[in-house]
């Protein structure tokens, strides 16, 4: 679903992303931790198309996106979920779901804002993921914080796509709300097949709810593995890497346990095979 190969950006002189290599497969939830800075949004960016990295390979949802491709075509395999939810107030429920299906409908139905009944029913359906199902005549405005971002999720979903990117989906709402938030994006996308990559400040979240955690310090991947893997070695790899522009990751093998060539912390049990694999 996602195959990132080398992946370098710059704004100007300031390398964000220093070649990064990840794939996801479909139906797996991927949590993107790191520093503020750490180059996770621009990530996201370029895997929506938002962002022209530089150089390296980038297939997302079998667009390549480093080859020309419409904006409209990515909309049918790539949807994206805020962190402000980006959700019309004024409008139904039902119609925020709907807008999803705006990039599948022809020009003039677009405008128009025509949807078919299948769109209405699959809004539906969408807003029972997120068990929504019975607000949908109900202005959004009148929702929480928490049902908004459910909403921007069923119109994510409702885009039918085969991958979600969620940037600090929860950055605005308490715990209580943000775990049940993601719960229902992880359910959702799990029993869809839907690859996401999802951004998070929270270690506990994503210990909770990742299928596999990928940690990012100064724009390299510096962490690939479980949740369960996510220990103090790996937790200071991912946020106190301070010292790492003057002492690249490669060169600090030796200090961390699990580091492999490329300087991508790997637990114990997979770093020795990592390693004999060329990582
Ligand atoms: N549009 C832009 N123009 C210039 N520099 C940018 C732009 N967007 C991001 N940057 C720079 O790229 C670097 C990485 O920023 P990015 O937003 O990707 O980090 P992040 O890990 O997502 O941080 P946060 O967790 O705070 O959102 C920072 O140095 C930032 O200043």
């Amino acid at each position: 679903m996602i195959s990132i190969r080398n992946l370098r950006k710059s704004y100007g002189s300031n390398h964000v992303l220093h070649g990064i290599d990840m794939d996801v497969k479909a139906g797996e939830f991927v949590v993107m931790l790191g520093l503020s800075g750490a180059g996770k949004s621009t990530l996201l960016r370029c895997m929506n198309g938002l962002n022209q990295p530089d150089s390296g390979t980038l297939q997302v949802g079998g667009i390549d996106l480093m080859q020309k491709h419409s904006r409209r075509e990515l909309a049918r395999h790539v949807a994206m979920v805020f962190q402000h939810h980006n959700v019309v107030q004024r409008l139904s429920v039902r119609k925020n779901v709907l807008t999803g299906r705006l990039g599948q409908v022809g020009t003039l139905a677009s405008v128009l804002q025509l949807f078919r009944q299948s769109d209405i029913e699959l809004a539906q359906q969408c807003l029972e993921r997120v068990g929504l199902a019975h607000k949908a005549d109900e202005r959004t405005q009148a929702l929480s914080g928490g049902q908004m971002q459910r909403v921007g999720i069923a119109r994510a979903l409702a885009q039918q796509p085969q991958v979600i990117l969620a940037d600090e989906p929860v950055a605005s709402l308490d715990p209580k709300t943000a775990r049940s938030v993601l719960q229902y994006l992880r359910d959702a996308t799990r029993e869809m097949g839907i690859a996401v990559v999802c951004n998070l400040h929270q270690v506990d979240y994503a210990r909770e709810f990742g299928d596999r955690v990928v940690g990012l310090a100064q724009g390299r991947m510096v962490f690939d593995g479980a949740p369960a893997d996510l220990d103090e070695a790996a937790l200071d790899a991912i946020y106190h890497s301070a010292q790492q522009e003057a002492q690249p990751a490669a060169q600090g093998s030796e200090a961390r346990t699990g580091l492999t060539p490329a300087g991508v912390w790997l637990p114990a049990s997979a770093s020795m095979a990592a390693t004999a694999g060329g990582l």
